[in-house]
């Protein structure tokens, strides 16, 4: 290291030629100013007091996961000087540890650069080191309250001091961590998980079983493959290690439920993966060793079998029997409503709303007001809307004293949330805003549930019910007084939630919780095509002639263009083009759906493609470019992570108004990195200013059908194909009825479809393949039980008159925890009935 750095540590340090990067060393220095923290990351300025490295300015910039660092202590730094192509020379350093005093005097120093409200300071330095001797500091960081033995000290300081050495002792530890799980390979980004999940009980979790990482944080992408690569390379954990075998089934267990949207899995499936997952460098473990793993796991309470087939990972079976119970505690609480009253309530909301109900929707608005729990499901156009916004004014006339801020409406994302709110004007919320959680949340944690807001005596609807995953259900159910009234609206034929389980689906088979079907379509107009091609998708009806070539078509507002694959982007731009000039439709309200990503007809291309097309580069204008491709002024953008600080949720659409600053790109080669982007949502801009907030960005031209629910737009454009179909798996899990049926429905004035008619038709006759639940058998069972409990306290209040003296048990109330704790049997009352029963 030859060169000199030009700056002081406020300004970025101006390039010098020629400079290289140093190898490995080290320097102490005293941290000045934190000049940028997030996480374990810092970015610090730093006085230079000792480098074993030619360095000639007395002050460094040093970048790093640090962990814990304060300004005024002393550090010395391990890493590298690196010549930034931006900042100039800096040192990056892979972790520091506090360089800690050895005498009362520089104790005494330490202690004044703290500033902290010591009496006596130079006392208090020399009471610790003559009491602990040479060793004080290190000693007092294993024990701070140690301190308390010195009691000659002034009582004040030493509990500030106790307090401080705790301080110190976890700054220590955290360097240690780093530092370690560095050493053994994990990247920043996984330390960061790592320490934010266990905070400084990391390293002995490591130690006593590393595949508990994996287990916990795999749903963050720390996978298993990953920790068993360090377990087996680093650590010298064996091939046939218990942990290992368990990890790799509790990790496969989970894996497998969320691909296929069960909550439970097979066990010969998971038996084989497990096996192949295991022995994917070298064969070291036999069917025998994971099975009797498996067992283990079974005897923990970790996994959970059913029918000797059925393995369901502990949060999803918890779940399960927790929403069967919830609801079912719900509804032993029953509404007293006058009949005669309610029916004149709604008769004069009916008036004041200027809609005359029909009988269907009179009963449905009545049985919501009476029941503690009830469902409403239909297709588009069938009155949901109508019938939600009814049971609301309703509820207000019945309950003079509630006002509209008792009245709670959730969706379970932050667009469907918005959607429900434009049309009802009633404030929306996310189902997790509403219980004060965050999506960083794990499924435990959700289910653990300690700090959830608790809703109490309001009415609760939960609109696009059928997109909430067993987890997110029992949690908000957790969260439900049995005060409240829970009212359940969807579309069940749509697609079913991206998380395990199908909540909707399964509590409409119950036919024990109120419920109301919507069929009879009451929307007419120009779309009237549209709505009876989807109830014909849904029923699989659909034949080629709905698909006969534009001429034949007579439906206006849809259309069907038959063409290749190779030319569907082309296609696909002419009609957006024409959208655009001839009926002035804007680029926000036309939107093209497709089954997958990839493929000529996926996003990634056809995005590309309608990019080039609708929004070309221009000399005048910047762009901003990343490895993830280019955006430009005018992109349609969707943002694809919620943001609930700066109000923008994932699947929320917009277009990109702004690019400045230094990021852009304009024909200059340099790369730089200051930005800003404003995009604009809806008419609410939100500005973007670093490369990890842009992140969040894709192109939205095209979007896949599981990303459009719980949204709608005038114009929705469809490409189908036949070869779509060779794809055995994936047809398998996506190609069916529901997924066309969500895709037409997401439409509010005009449908184009494009491709082959057979691929349209051959997906509307696949029938929807349910998932592998079992929250309908579940709730079966706690009705059953609750039932056999109630006539036996029956029988057994009438054997107490008969047999006055004996003392009888009192019956109780069962619970989902009961069932786990294999108190009941959760099979009671259920001889005879078969799955097909539901
Ligand atoms: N009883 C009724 N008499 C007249 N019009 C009705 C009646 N019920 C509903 N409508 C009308 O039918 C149309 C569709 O109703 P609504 O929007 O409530 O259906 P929806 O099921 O919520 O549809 P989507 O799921 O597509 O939003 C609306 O224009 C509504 O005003």
């Amino acid at each position: 290291m030859a060169k000199k750095a030009q700056a002081d540590y406020n300004t970025p340090i101006q390039h010098l030629a020629n400079v290289t990067t140093t190898g490995p060393t080290s320097f102490t220095g005293t941290v000045e100013r934190v000049i940028f923290n997030r996480g374990l990351f810092f970015i610090v300025a730093v006085s230079v007091e000792d480098a074993n490295f030619e360095w000639d300015t007395d002050k460094i910039t040093v970048t790093g996961q640090l962990g814990e660092v304060n300004e005024g202590d002393q550090y010395e730094f391990d890493g590298r000087v690196v010549d930034n192509p931006c900042y100039g020379l800096q040192f990056n350093s892979n972790g520091c540890h506090a360089v800690l005093p050895h005498t009362a005097k520089t104790l005494t120093r330490f202690l004044r650069g703290r500033h902290l409200p010591l009496n006596h300071v130079a006392t208090a330095a020399r009471q610790i080191f003559d009491h602990f001797g040479k060793e004080a500091v290190n000693h007092l960081l294993e024990q701070p309250t140690d301190l308390a033995e010195i009691k000659t000290m002034d009582a004040a300081d030493q509990q500030i001091l106790i307090k401080l050495f705790k301080q110190l002792s976890f700054g220590s530890s955290t360097s240690q961590i780093i530092q370690r799980l560095k050493g053994l390979g994990f990247s920043e980004r996984f330390v960061n998980l790592i320490f934010d999940q266990y905070g400084t009980r990391a390293l002995q979790i490591l130690d006593d079983n590393p595949y508990q990482y994996a287990v916990d944080l795999q749903e963050w992408g720390l996978t298993f493959l990953m920790v068993d690569q360090i377990a087996q390379e680093s650590l010298g954990i064996a091939g046939d290690d218990a942990r290992r075998i368990q990890g790799a089934l509790l990790c496969l267990a989970d894996d497998l439920t969320n691909q296929q949207g069960g909550t439970y899995v097979q066990v010969s499936q998971l038996l084989q993966q497990a096996q192949q997952r295991l022995n994917f460098t070298k064969l070291t473990v036999d069917q025998g060793q994971v099975q009797t793993q498996l067992q283990i796991l079974l005897e923990d309470k970790r996994l959970y079998q059913e029918n000797g087939t059925d393995v369901y990972p502990a949060s999803l079976y918890q779940a399960e029997w927790q929403i069967a119970q919830e609801l079912h505690d719900l509804t032993a609480n029953p509404i007293e409503v006058d009949e005669d009253q309610l029916t004149e309530v709604v008769k004069t909301v009916s008036d004041q709303q200027d809609i005359q109900y029909d009988e269907i929707q009179i009963d449905a608005i009545k049985l919501a007001l009476s029941s503690r729990v009830m469902m409403i499901t239909g297709g588009p156009g069938t009155g949901k809307t109508t019938i939600l916004n009814g049971i609301v004014q309703s509820y207000l006339r019945l309950y003079p004293d509630k006002t509209e801020s008792n009245v709670r409406l959730v969706a379970p994302t932050g667009r469907a949330a918005k959607q429900i709110n434009g049309v009802t004007g009633i404030d929306a919320s996310t189902i997790h805003r509403l219980l004060g959680l965050t999506l960083d949340n794990s499924a435990e944690e959700l289910l653990q549930g300690n700090d959830l807001t608790a809703i109490s005596g309001d009415l609760l609807i939960v609109d696009e019910m059928s997109m909430t995953s067993t987890i997110l259900f029992a949690t908000l159910l957790s969260a439900v007084e049995n005060n409240c009234q829970l009212i359940l609206v969807g579309d069940v034929d749509q697609l079913p939630s991206v998380g395990p389980g199908q909540v909707f689906h399964d509590l409409l088979a119950f036919d024990q919780l109120p419920q109301c079907r919507l069929s009879h379509i009451y929307r007419q107009g120009d779309d009237s095509s549209i709505i009876p091609l989807a109830q014909r998708i849904n029923q699989g009806q659909v034949d080629p002639v709905f698909f006969a070539p534009t001429p034949a078509n007579r439906y206006a507002r849809r259309q069907f263009i038959r063409c290749s694959s190779q030319v569907v982007a082309r296609r696909i731009g002419e009609i957006i083009q024409l959208y655009q000039s001839k009926y002035q439709q804007q680029l926000m309200d036309i939107q093209v759906l497709t089954p997958f990503h990839g493929g000529a007809s996926g996003t990634d291309s056809l995005n590309q493609y309608l990019q080039e097309l609708l929004n070309p580069v221009t000399d005048q204008q910047p762009v901003y470019r990343s490895s993830q491709g280019e955006l430009r002024i005018g992109d349609k953008v969707m943002q694809t992570i919620n943001d609930a600080e700066r109000n923008v949720f994932n699947g929320d659409v917009g277009i990109i108004k702004t690019i400045e600053g230094n990021a852009v790109l304009n024909g200059d080669s340099q790369e730089k990195f200051s930005l800003k982007m404003t995009v604009d949502f809806d008419g609410q801009e939100i500005e973007y200013e670093r490369p990890n907030q842009v992140v969040a960005l894709q192109l939205a031209y095209c979007m896949t059908i599981h990303k459009s629910q719980g949204s709608q737009s005038p114009v929705v454009i469809i490409p189908l194909f036949n070869d779509q179909f060779y794809s055995a798996s994936q047809h398998e899990t996506i190609l069916h009825r529901n997924l066309l049926y969500t895709a037409v429905t997401r439409t509010s004035r005009a449908l184009m479809m494009l491709g082959d008619p057979e691929a349209f038709v051959q997906c509307s006759q696949s029938p929807t393949v349910y998932r592998a639940t079992s929250l309908t058998k579940r709730l079966v069972s706690v009705w059953k039980n609750s039932e056999a409990k109630e006539t036996a306290s029956q029988v057994a209040s009438e054997d107490r008159k008969d047999a006055q003296g004996v003392q009888l048990k009192r019956p109780g109330v069962l619970t989902a925890q009961m069932v786990l704790n294999e108190e009941v049997d959760p099979m009671i009352g259920m001889t005879g009935i078969k799955p097909q029963d539901f």
